[in-house]
């Protein structure tokens, strides 16, 4: 019988083999966020200067994209070209917030109010375009030059800040929409707003908060 043949195949004390006591726990959504709670915790975070971001970046490398851990923030609005999800406001020194993209979707050139800004794609594929930032003395209209374009893919990791430039992301892909997590410290755009730039003649204008879904506080 076929209960006879699986209880003698079976060893009985399969559970407490060496390979399920080594079992080791997933580092999670959750246990990221607390990491970068830690750190910032540590460090500050009211001035862009005092944090670590290549410690934060490393946290959100070593993150493994898993969808259980984020659908229940994942919101499209397809009359949108983006939107912008809450994950999490620590205390006024950073945002995390969960991005979905439409397909050919994307942002207008921006800048990231002096802050600094991770963004590690969780599904899809993402283009980041990078501009130099124009010549705030000179006042001279002209076109803002590339800096640099990559496609990012599942899990990757890309940051910028002020010092970098200014840049644009958007999904290339025509039918799959994209989604990325994005740390932001300090949350200065959510606070009090930054900038975006026209491509051909390099002017900013001024927008005054960065909302999200449900918006940050
Ligand atoms: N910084 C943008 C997204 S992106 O283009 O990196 C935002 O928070 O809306
Ligand atoms: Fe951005």
């Amino acid at each position: 019988m076929l209960s006879t043949t699986l209880s003698t195949n079976i060893p009985v004390d399969k559970g407490f083999s060496p390979s399920y006591r080594h079992f080791k726990e997933r580092y999670d959504l959750e246990g990221l966020v607390q990491d970068i709670k830690k750190h910032l915790g540590e460090s500050g975070g009211i001035s862009s200067d005092e944090v670590d971001e290549a410690h934060l970046i490393s946290l959100l490398k070593k993150y493994v994209s898993d969808p259980s851990d984020w659908i229940d923030y994942f919101y499209n609005d397809t009359s949108k070209n983006y939107t912008r999800n809450a994950i999490e406001n620590i205390n006024h020194k950073a945002n995390i917030l969960l991005l979905v993209w439409n397909p050919g979707k994307g942002s207008p050139i921006h800048d990231h109010a002096n802050a600094h800004c991770i963004m590690k794609v969780l599904a899809g594929q993402l283009n980041e375009t990078v501009y130099h930032a124009p010549d705030k003395e000179s006042g001279e209209e002209k076109p803002l030059e590339i800096k640099s374009s990559n496609t990012f893919g599942m899990n990757e990791v890309t940051y910028i800040s002020d010092d970098i430039g200014l840049h644009r992301v958007h999904n290339p892909s025509s039918n799959h929409v994209a989604v990325s997590l994005h740390l932001y410290t300090p949350p200065n755009a959510a606070d009090y707003g930054y900038n975006i730039f026209n491509e051909a003649t390099g002017s900013a204008s001024f927008v005054s908060q960065a909302h999200s879904v449900p918006k940050a506080q």
